[in-house]
């Protein structure tokens, strides 16, 4: 089984307008909200290529109900926490001439809440995969993703991290079976811009030395660069196309990648064109890929 960790989950509101102006009032010509927040994301795209996979996290007040019931409305697998106190964020999407998002703070988690999911952690079984991805409520301490893989420490299953700065570092040592930050996020973490595949590749290999097995840099439109762990660098292009909502394309290519990884038996290549194909199938639709959306792109790829 699958399981994907959201601490933080939302509510999407993506609105859409063909400019926009800070410090205005603008006003959306089109709007829509869907579940959000990545290990969410993971999850649905998991689902929509029939792997079983089940949402954990917390969710709180009104808003954590919708994003539950939405959820379930898509024929997901949740076992959600559910805070006394709180409600979960509402994450602003603008998709205008450019994407611009306001990503809310979420609730507080207090620690009987924080101990009924390592439990589910400890529930967990031999071969299981377990996901852990985006960012944590500001009163978290930034090492809780590392405490998750300790507990782990010795078991066999295989963990997924996509998160940034110390949340993603301080889990290296555990030996991730997968990070994937984007090129921006690789790049802040060790204070630098990337700009070309060789630089990318060095930092990506730096985070392998630091101990992850399978590094994927998403590069958006450029497609994305695997450092596997059989030491080798895998880059493709994504295909050309329109660029319609890009929320959720790194989520997507997650899952693409493990579904990728499963169905060929542990190709690295051929968990990279997935991971693209479904990256590239969400950014070029209005939210995040179907099955369908899916193998149109792939087959396109070379
Ligand atoms: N403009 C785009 N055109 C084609 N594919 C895209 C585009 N933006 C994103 N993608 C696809 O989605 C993947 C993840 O996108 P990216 O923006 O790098 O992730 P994140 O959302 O985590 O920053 C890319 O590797 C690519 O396959
Ligand atoms: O946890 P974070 O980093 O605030 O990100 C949450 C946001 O990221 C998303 O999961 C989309 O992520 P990606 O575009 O990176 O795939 C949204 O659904 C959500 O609003």
């Amino acid at each position: 089984m699958i399981y994907t960790v959201t601490f933080n989950p939302s509510l999407d509101y993506v609105v859409q307008m063909k400019e926009f102006k800070a410090g205005d009032i603008n006003r959306a010509e089109a709007e829509t909200i869907y579940p959000g927040g990545k290990g969410v994301n993971v999850a649905l795209v998991l689902g929509n290529l029939h792997i079983p996979a089940k949402m954990l996290g917390f969710i709180a007040g009104f808003t954590g109900r919708e994003i539950e019931r939405l959820a379930l409305e898509c024929g997901s697998d949740c076992d959600f926490i559910v805070l006394d106190e709180g409600y979960s964020r509402i994450n602003l999407k603008i998709s205008a001439d450019d994407e611009t998002a306001v990503n809310g703070m979420g609730p507080v988690i207090p620690d009987d809440k924080l101990q009924a999911l390592m439990a589910q952690i400890d529930g967990m079984a031999d071969g299981d995969t377990l996901v852990l991805a985006g960012s944590i409520p500001a009163a978290l301490p930034d090492d809780i993703y590392e405490r998750i893989l300790r507990r782990l420490e010795g078991r066999s299953v295989r963990v997924v991290v996509d998160a940034t700065g110390d949340l993603l570092k301080n889990v290296m040592k555990y030996k991730p079976f997968l990070v994937k930050p984007n090129n921006f996020e690789l790049g802040e973490l060790f204070d630098t811009v990337l700009k070309t595949d060789e630089e990318i590749a060095e930092c990506a290999r730096k985070l392998q030395d630091m101990g992850a097995r399978n590094v994927l840099v998403s590069l958006g439109g450029d497609g994305a660069l695997l450092l596997g762990e059989d030491g080798r660098v895998y880059r493709m292009q994504s295909p050309k196309g329109k660029l319609v909502n890009s929320v959720g394309a790194g989520d997507s290519m997650v899952a693409g990648f493990l579904a990728g990884f499963e169905s060929s038996g542990g190709d690295l290549q051929e968990a990279l064109k997935m991971g693209i194909s479904a990256g590239s199938a969400s950014a070029f639709h209005d939210w995040l890929a179907t099955e369908d959306d899916i193998k149109e792109v792939y087959g396109q790829l070379p």
